[in-house]
């Protein structure tokens, strides 16, 4: 890995004084084509500035906390109890991490086996099939393969759905337009299995949902309901994200470091780890590595703001893989426009 770094061009090599910014992002939009031996052929757009590549060996550390659910539901006799222990569990997460993952979830392990096999039939698809489903410039749902997270360009594709269909947006970004576009769904042709086992893990998804919206509520020391008025005409979304196999995981992310933007996220990741997490403590970048059967659920921006910045939103990233590829099924709890 060091030896290849040695044998990059100037301009990407990693600089510790005097980064030369516009010399990079010059070649950066050029979209030049880089070869280093045998190893690597990739697209520039792909390449990450020095400072935002993984590191050559993850922190083998300490993993984020997991959290039995359990007490919020099958209430045991002494309820009272767990339940409160439960919410302090899910507050100390929320507060020193932002990152938890939970078990026993209540979501049946069916329907996220159903929904793992048609998203990795679809990816499997060929290009012109699935560029049959490809977002476009008026509704950013369904599929996409270069997307791009701080301008670089991230080693995955995409599938995006809206959980109400057809779904309510601002026509435009000015803040005096109050004209809305309502966006539906698109669909790939000829397979049924597809739309099906999306519809019914959503539905999972939206009872754990606002499970954890109550318990954050709790653990805020606020009345469950509290936010449960914001979701009429929720504009939730589900994404799967496919990582496929990078021949330079050393200069590339399969998803470039970035905070969600919506109320919370329940991420379920296949087994092989990729997710990594910036401690609060310290910075430090932290692998996610995968439990069976959990879901890792991550503060967004929202509840940052209705927290009043108790629990902040926490900057998190994928790292590519050379062998393997990764599937993930990030559900993004959003509320009304
Ligand atoms: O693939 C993952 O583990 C995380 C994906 C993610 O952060 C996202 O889709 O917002
Ligand atoms: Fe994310």
């Amino acid at each position: 890995m060091i030896h290849l770094q040695h044998k990059l061009p100037n301009f990407l090599r990693p600089r510790t004084i005097n980064t030369n910014k516009q010399h990079y992002h010059h070649h950066h939009r050029l979209n030049y084509k880089l070869k280093f031996s045998a190893m690597a052929d990739i697209d520039t757009a792909f390449i990450q500035a020095p400072e935002h590549r993984p590191k050559p060996k993850s922190t083998a550390a300490e993993n984020i906390p997991l959290i039995d659910l359990s007490p919020a539901l099958n209430p045991p006799p002494d309820s009272d109890n767990s339940l409160s222990e439960l919410t302090a569990k899910i507050g100390r997460a929320c507060k020193n991490w932002g990152f938890f993952q939970v078990i026993n979830h209540g979501v049946p392990s069916k329907s996220r086996e159903k929904i793992e096999s048609v998203a990795r039939k679809f990816f499997a698809l060929p290009k012109e099939e699935k560029r049959k489903v490809m977002r476009d410039e008026v509704n950013p749902f369904g599929y996409y393969d270069s997307e791009h997270t701080k301008n670089v360009r991230d080693w995955k594709e995409v599938f995006d759905l809206a959980v109400e269909d057809p779904i309510l947006f601002p026509a435009s970004h000015e803040p005096d337009d109050t004209e809305l576009k309502a966006l539906s769904n698109r669909w790939p042709e000829n397979f049924p299995e597809f739309r099906e086992a999306c519809e019914e893990y959503t539905k999972e998804m939206e009872k754990l949902a606002f499970k954890l919206l109550e318990l954050i509520a709790l653990s805020l020391g606020l009345p469950k309901g509290r936010f449960n008025g914001f979701f009429k005409d929720q504009t939730t979304r589900l994404r799967l994200n496919y990582y496929p196999p990078c021949p330079a995981p050393h200069l590339t992310l399969g998803f470039g470091r970035h905070k969600d933007s919506g109320v919370l996220t329940i991420l379920g990741q296949d087994d092989i780890a990729g997710l990594e997490v910036k401690r609060k403590e310290d910075g430090e970048w932290i692998l996610v590595r995968p439990t069976p059967d959990a879901y890792i659920i991550n503060v967004a921006d929202i509840i940052q703001v209705w927290s009043n910045d108790e629990y902040e939103s926490v900057k998190h990233r994928v790292v590519a893989n050379s062998e393997k590829e990764r599937l993930s099924i990030p559900y993004f709890l959003y509320p009304s426009h």
